[in-house]
C-alpha cells in the first residue's frame, strides 16, 4: 500500500460520517468529512501537513490557512517548513486591529491558501477575493480533501490551481477496500 493509500484509509476511517448534512454551499450531502476528527489527532494532522509540503509552490511568501479548519493545518505546515503563516478569517475583526488576515502584511505578497475540505471552492474564492483586495497574489490553493465531483476543477475559472493531498476518489477507494 502506498503512503497516499495508507493516509486515505486512516483519514477515511477517522472522518467519514454518514447521514444528512447541509454543506457550506447549501447542498445537502449524505456523506460528510469531519476534518476536526483528523485535525485533533496529532499524528494524523502531522501526516496531512507533511503531505502538503511537496505541494507548496516555491515562490509563496505566506501560507494562508482559512478559518477555522485551515488554521491548525497551516500552523503545522508553517512549523515544518519554517515559512510564515497567515490566519485568514471569514470576516475581519470589528475591533482591535480589525484585520481579516492575521499575521504579516499581505500587500505585494504571494499567498498560497491552505484549506481542509473543498466542495465547491466557495470558501477559497471568498478568501482569495478578500486577499486580492488587500493587494496579495493568490494563485494556488492546497487542501487536505478535495471532495468536488470528478472532472470538475472548482477554482480554475478564478485563476487558482487546486492541489490536494487526497481526493474524493482516494477516499472512496479506501472505503471500498475496507469493506
Ligand atoms: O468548497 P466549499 O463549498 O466552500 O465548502 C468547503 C468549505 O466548507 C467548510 O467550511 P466551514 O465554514 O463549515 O468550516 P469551518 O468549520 O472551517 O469554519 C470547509 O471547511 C470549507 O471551508
Ligand atoms: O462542503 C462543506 O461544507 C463540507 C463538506 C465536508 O465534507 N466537510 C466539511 O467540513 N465541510
Amino acid at each position: 500500500m502506498s503512503e497516499r493509500q495508507d493516509l486515505a484509509k486512516d483519514i477515511d476511517q477517522a472522518c467519514r460520517l454518514i447521514g444528512e448534512f447541509e454543506l457550506r454551499s447549501g447542498q445537502i450531502a449524505r456523506e460528510y468529512f469531519d476534518k476536526y476528527l483528523f485535525e485533533t489527532q496529532p499524528a494524523l494532522l502531522h501526516r496531512v501537513a507533511q503531505a502538503m509540503v511537496p505541494l507548496l509552490p516555491e515562490d509563496a511568501d505566506l501560507l494562508g490557512g482559512l478559518e477555522l479548519g485551515g488554521v491548525p493545518i497551516v500552523t503545522v505546515v508553517s512549523a515544518i517548513t519554517d515559512r510564515p503563516a497567515l490566519f485568514v478569517r471569514k470576516q475581519a475583526k470589528t475591533y482591535g486591529t480589525c484585520k481579516l488576515a492575521e499575521g504579516g502584511d499581505v500587500h505585494g505578497k504571494t499567498v498560497v491558501l491552505i484549506e481542509d475540505v473543498i466542495t465547491t471552492g466557495g470558501a477559497v474564492r471568498d478568501a482569495a477575493l478578500a486577499l486580492r483586495g488587500l493587494g496579495a497574489a493568490v494563485e494556488v490553493a492546497i487542501c487536505a480533501i478535495d471532495r468536488s465531483p470528478i472532472g470538475v476543477t472548482p477554482l480554475a475559472d478564478f485563476g487558482i490551481e487546486l492541489r490536494s493531498v487526497l481526493t474524493r476518489k482516494d477516499l472512496d477507494l479506501a472505503a471500498a477496500a475496507e469493506r
